[in-house]
């Protein structure tokens, strides 16, 4: 049984697609167990309708797939983990970076993974749910002893018929989406546009090169790959023109009046730079721009 945490958009996709069956969502402390419906549109073909059960306290995950929002995951898991043994391993989805290490420093033994994953899932209903772009996951280790469970729960997620693929370098994977969320989705909300707008706002011009300075700097200080100022815009804008009739997740959740996850995305930058004394003006004003919208 593959438990999820986190009953939202991602966590919808993966039961969705999962063998019926072998999954249940894990329950927030006295919530009721009626079993979860809702209607399900894959990319392709017929929506069909889905149920999920919710896990019983009598039931040992084999896994735990945790599809909460960056700021909620400490305080979710935190709740769950005293009655889930050390063993069972669990894969963290979040964007951004920051909440996984929060994670693996106050859960060190246990064999924690992480995903990063370019499937896109709405809900504009909350009976319903979209997927709204086929995407590749990508799993790696986040500690030791999460490595020797990488396979295994590799194969486990590819029976969804996702593309779910080991990753030796998560941390890298994560640093790049990380770039391309920073440098496209704190715009879209401050400037409320689709994705592929951004590039002829005079906001976006402005900034976006300053932004891809502080980026590229921040990159060797994680000790990442260096990559040009040039390099990270050009990637940042084929992203923003590969997906330009998107609302990016920033946007939607400005839009729809809910925390946004810039505390893990540019404010997790200032934070780094912070901590080398860099400067990172960019990802302060950006991230300040977007806390005074909600
Ligand atoms: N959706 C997507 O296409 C993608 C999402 N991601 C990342 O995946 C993560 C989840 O995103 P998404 O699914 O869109 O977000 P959603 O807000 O749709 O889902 C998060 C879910 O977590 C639930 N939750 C919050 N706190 C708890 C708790 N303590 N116990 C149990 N459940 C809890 C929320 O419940 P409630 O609503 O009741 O608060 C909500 O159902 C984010 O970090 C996002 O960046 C990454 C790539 C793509
Ligand atoms: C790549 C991008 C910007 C696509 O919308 C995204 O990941 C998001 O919206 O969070």
């Amino acid at each position: 049984m593959i438990a999820i945490l986190g009953a939202g958009s991602m966590g919808r996709l993966w039961a969705a697609t999962l063998p019926a069956g072998q999954v249940a969502f894990v329950p927030r402390p006295a919530q009721s167990p009626a079993p979860e419906h809702y209607d399900f549109s894959p990319v392709s073909g017929p929506s069909r309708n889905i149920t999920i059960p919710w896990l019983s306290a009598r039931q040992t995950p084999t896994t735990l797939l945790v599809t909460t929002k960056a700021g909620d995951t400490l305080a979710a898991l935190s709740c769950v983990l005293p009655a889930l043994p050390e063993s069972v391993p669990m894969v963290l989805f979040q964007n951004g970076l920051g909440s996984q290490q929060q994670v693996a420093d106050t859960w060190p033994n246990r064999p924690i993974l992480a995903a990063a994953t370019t499937e896109g899932a709405n809900r504009p209903r909350p009976d319903q749910l979209i997927h709204a772009g086929a995407g590749t996951t990508r799993l790696g280790a986040l500690t030791d002893t999460g490595k020797a469970h990488r396979d295994t729960v590799v194969e486990a997620l590819k029976s969804s018929g996702l593309t779910v693929i080991p990753a030796d370098d998560i941390m890298h994977r994560l640093w790049q989406k990380l770039i391309v969320n920073a440098g496209i989705n704190p715009f879209t909300a401050i400037l409320d546009c689709l994705n592929g707008e951004l590039l002829q706002q005079p906001f976006f011009q402005q900034w976006i090169e300053p932004l891809c300075n502080e980026l590229s700097q921040l990159l060797e200080v994680a000790g990442q790959p260096a990559q040009s100022p040039r390099q990270l815009r050009e990637r940042i804008e084929a992203v923003a023109r590969a997906t330009a009739g998107n609302t990016s997740s920033m946007r939607a959740d400005v839009l729809a009046g809910r925390a946004t996850e810039i505390a893990y995305i540019n404010g997790y930058l200032v934070r780094l730079a912070e901590r080398v004394d860099m400067d990172a003006p960019v990802n302060r004003m950006l991230t300040h721009r977007v806390k005074d919208l909600i």
